[in-house]
């Protein structure tokens, strides 16, 4: 185990073994480095301007997926945000996110033309898979979305545990995964023990095979992306160790993508609030007490601080 790995999984504080600088391909992500990434409002502009956004997620028993993906993407700008939910919990995702627009689908009896319809036209960038673990016939789903959808896709939590690799050859939209440990260690039919050794050079690895934007998940968050750059996020806490905190990153990931912002750039920027949000969640209720609905709380004073 290196140096890196144990900054990284949050063994030490000492950054400076990780090596900052013009020639480096693996950086930090640092307050300097996203502030001038979220732009401010043109007194003209509309909720057009600020990207529509789509989610397939959630199922019976994982509603709050769905309810933390959207509301956290709407906490992060974006002008249009809709769930594509199934009907076991339309009503629960309905009543709870107010601002987003909801399409409900029968598991049971799914019809690809809407699914078409309704998510896929409808989206500037796709988030699927918080949540998804009890939904029947999520697999066909998520392959139906990889062939048919041309826009940047974010695929989380059982969208990576149905993911086959050989979906990922020859792709022809941006993709971008989003593994904790564990589930990158399934990815690559390892276990969590291998993934934590020369984590960088793993991940930095997938990234280029399979031509993916990767953020694996853990007490430093790396970005990756394929031309081999990685960067090691700055923020957050233990606190963030609570349900459902992934399906709120995944919510910030989609909403600044669709906002049209570079994608690594978009990237880093919500690892590091989801992380800075996290942080000022802590310092307000605790480490033990918070939840991942704090997050998307403290998400505006998160982005207000980043961009004074
Ligand atoms: N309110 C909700 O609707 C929630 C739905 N959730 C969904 O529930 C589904 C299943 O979640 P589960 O927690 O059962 O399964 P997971 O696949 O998320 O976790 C499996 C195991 O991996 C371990 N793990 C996670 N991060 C790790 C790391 N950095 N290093 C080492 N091990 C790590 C976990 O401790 C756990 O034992 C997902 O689809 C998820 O999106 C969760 O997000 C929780 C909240
Ligand atoms: N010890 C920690 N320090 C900082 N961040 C953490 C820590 N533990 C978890 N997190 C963050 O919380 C989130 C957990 O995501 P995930 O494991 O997908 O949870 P869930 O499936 O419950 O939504 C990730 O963004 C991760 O980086």
């Amino acid at each position: 185990m290196n140096n890196f790995d144990d900054y990284i999984l949050g063994k030490t504080d000492t950054s400076n073994v990780l090596i900052k600088g013009e020639n480096s391909k693996i950086n930090l992500t640092e307050h300097a480095d996203i502030k001038d990434f979220i732009k401010k409002r043109a007194r003209d502009s509309h909720k057009g301007t600020y990207g529509r956004v789509g989610f397939l997620s959630g199922s019976k028993g994982m509603a709050g997926a769905c309810v933390l993906n959207l509301n956290a993407a709407l906490r992060s700008g974006s002008g249009l945000v809709k769930g594509f939910v199934t009907n076991s919990i339309y009503t629960i995702v309905d009543s709870m996110s107010l601002e987003a627009l909801t399409y409900s689908f029968d598991e049971q009896n799914l019809s690809f033309s809407d699914l078409n319809r309704e998510l896929i036209q409808f989206s500037d960038v796709i988030a699927t898979g918080s949540g998804c673990a009890n939904m029947r016939n999520y697999k066909n789903i998520l392959e139906f979305i990889i062939k048919s959808a041309s826009q940047t896709l974010v695929i989380d939590a059982e969208g990576i545990n149905q993911l086959k690799l050989e979906m990922l050859k020859n792709h022809k939209q941006n993709i971008v995964l989003t593994p904790h440990y564990g589930e990158f260690a399934n990815l690559l039919k390892k276990d969590v023990s291998y993934v934590r050794k020369d984590i960088i050079d793993k991940a930095t690895e997938f990234s280029n095979k399979y031509n993916v934007y990767l953020i694996l998940k853990g007490a430093r968050t790396i970005v990756c992306c394929p031309e081999g750059y990685a960067y090691v996020n700055t923020t957050g806490n233990p606190g963030m160790a609570t349900a459902g905190s992934g399906d709120v990153l995944t919510g910030i990931v989609a909403s600044f993508i669709g906002q049209k912002i570079y994608i690594i750039d978009a990237l880093r920027l919500s690892v590091y609030l989801h992380g800075l949000a996290g942080d000022i969640g802590n310092s307000n209720v605790g480490e033990y007490s918070l939840v991942a609905g704090d997050i998307i709380k403290y998400l505006p004073e998160a982005i207000q601080n980043t961009i004074r």
